[in-house]
């Protein structure tokens, strides 16, 4: 039996602008109350696992211990066939700079490697979520997510955030930089995720 959500307040386990704002936008029409642990100034756990499961729940509990309160924590990345699932879970580290993140240098990376690997166009690939939802009392769950469709080069769009203007989801004409949110809202590997998440968890 799953643990259900009926607490009216929420605390978003993510030091992430991007998906603060789209996790904040999924959970709107639930009217739970949510704080970023960003806003509240706690510090970013050390994502020591190599799953993304493993990272969502370092974040989840992380934040569920220090406010007291049910926390949620999304873990994701993008994972493409031609590298073998690279840059997967190390997905955020690809952008690390030193000094701050470089998205626009990670995805150059990635199109180098892809173009140097010598595999045919079109170049899939997916998204992937896992989202852990975690209590003060150290109980989780974890749900995951996923979007496939492949990379476009040169990027298309200056929606979202990260990869987002590399990718083109299946089925699509647009980028997941060029979408409207609400769009992209409905169909990525984070509402993906979030759809088992509310199904499981959310008796509204
Ligand atoms: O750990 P938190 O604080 O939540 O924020 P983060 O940015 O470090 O998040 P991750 O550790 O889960 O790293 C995932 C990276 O994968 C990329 N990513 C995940 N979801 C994405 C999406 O919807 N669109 C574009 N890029 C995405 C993006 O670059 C993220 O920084
Ligand atoms: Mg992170």
């Amino acid at each position: 039996m799953m643990r259900q959500f009926d607490g009216d307040r929420l605390i978003i386990a993510s030091h992430n602008a991007g998906k603060i704002r789209e996790i904040g936008a999924l959970l709107e029409p639930f009217g739970i109350a949510v704080s970023s642990v960003a806003e509240l100034g706690y510090e970013e756990p050390e994502e020591t696992e190599d799953t993304f499961a493993g990272n969502a729940r370092i974040k989840a509990h992380a934040a569920a211990q220090a406010s007291g309160l049910p926390a949620l924590a999304d873990d994701s990345g993008l994972m493409v066939d031609a590298l073998n699932g690279q840059p997967g879970v190390y997905t955020a580290d690809w952008a690390e700079t030193g000094n701050g993140r470089d998205f626009m240098m990670a995805m150059t990376k990635v199109n180098d490697l892809v173009a140097a690997s010598g595999a045919s166009a079109p170049h899939s690939a997916q998204f992937r979520c896992t989202l852990c939802l975690a209590w003060p009392d150290g109980h989780d769950e974890l749900f995951e997510g996923i979007v496939g469709g492949h990379l476009v080069w040169p990027i298309r769009g200056e929606g979202g955030f990260g990869f987002d203007p590399m990718f083109l989801p299946e089925g699509e004409q647009e980028t997941f930089g060029e979408m409207d949110p609400a769009h992209k809202h409905a169909m990525s590997h984070r509402a993906d995720a979030f759809a088992k998440l509310v199904a499981g968890c959310f008796d509204r």
